[in-house]
């Protein structure tokens, strides 16, 4: 068999570099203030595009207040403040100039209790493609069951696309969220706890969706559930009281962690 490996004039074999992954997001000294109580300190990561990211720690250390920043949604609340920098493709999104609506079209969230609007299942995913876009009636038709594809809920609900969401079971309506969430394809994904409330078959379901969903989008999800975090994370970042303790490849986070407190978290030693 004929060896593609290249040689150096020492007769060894070159070892190509693997190119640096690309980073989507990069979160630079981020503090984050409740009405002054400082929940995040001196944040800094890299979010690396097309990966999923899983985001563990502690009650209480911050997990949401971070994920929930991706998108903004704090600022509907007063007395909220970031400050730092949250570089998305080489825009601060944190910029009040930045506006949320073009930051909602391209970073989309999933919460941990799924929520469908009263209303059919195709309104609960046309309903936000409307607002955003004008697009004929075939084309929304189109949309929605690509979203619903996407969601690897199509096969169970195309017969009955006419009947309220609040018929359907709670993982097929978190999957419905998700569908929600990708119709306006986003480019981010946040997923906060996205399976707390759905059963272990509910759960391995939508874990395998986040495996399918990766190739096309940069997925971070908080989780409380460490075996979740290593079955379908590339990335893991354990946080602890406010503060990123470590950020690395899951592999290495839950078998040689760089820090004791990760060590001491993911050994059950405290948390
Ligand atoms: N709306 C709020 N007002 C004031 N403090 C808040 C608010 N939301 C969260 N906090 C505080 O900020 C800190 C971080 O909360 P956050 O919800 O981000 O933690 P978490 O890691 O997601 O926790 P959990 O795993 O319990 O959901 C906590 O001390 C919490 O009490």
């Amino acid at each position: 068999m004929i060896d593609s490996t290249s040689f150096g004039p020492d007769g060894r074999p070159l070892i190509e570099e693997a190119p640096a992954p690309a980073v989507k997001i990069a979160v630079r000294n981020l503090d984050f203030y409740y009405q002054g109580y400082h929940a995040l300190k001196n944040i800094s990561l890299d979010i690396e595009d097309k990966k999923v990211t899983a985001i563990i720690g502690p009650s209480g250390c911050g997990k949401s207040t971070l994920l929930r920043i991706f998108n903004r949604i704090y600022a509907i609340y007063p007395g909220l403040e970031a400050k730092g920098e949250v570089v998305l493709d080489g825009e601060n999104i944190l910029d009040p100039a930045y506006s949320v609506n073009r930051l909602r079209s391209k970073v989309g969230m999933v919460f941990q209790k799924p929520v469908p609007f009263p209303m059919t299942i195709f309104e609960n995913v046309a309903y936000g493609i409307r607002h955003h876009e004008r697009l004929s009636r075939g084309d929304l038709a189109d949309r929605v069951e690509q979203a619903l594809r996407g969601a690897a809920l199509w096969d169970e609900v195309k017969d009955k696309l006419k009947q309220s969401a609040l018929g359907l079971s709670g993982g097929q309506q978190q999957r419905l969220c998700i569908a929600r969430g990708i119709a306006l394809k986003p480019e981010v994904l946040l997923l906060d706890e996205p399976t707390s409330a759905l059963d272990p078959i509910a759960t391995g379901r939508i874990e395998q969706l986040v495996e399918e969903l990766k190739s096309q989008y940069t997925i971070i999800i908080v989780t409380h559930n460490m075996q979740q975090a290593a079955r379908c994370s590339d990335r893991t970042a354990f946080m602890y009281m406010g503060e990123l303790i470590e950020l690395d490849k899951t592999d290495k986070i839950f078998t040689k962690p760089g820090k004791k407190q990760t060590e001491d978290y993911i050994t059950g030693r405290f948390g």
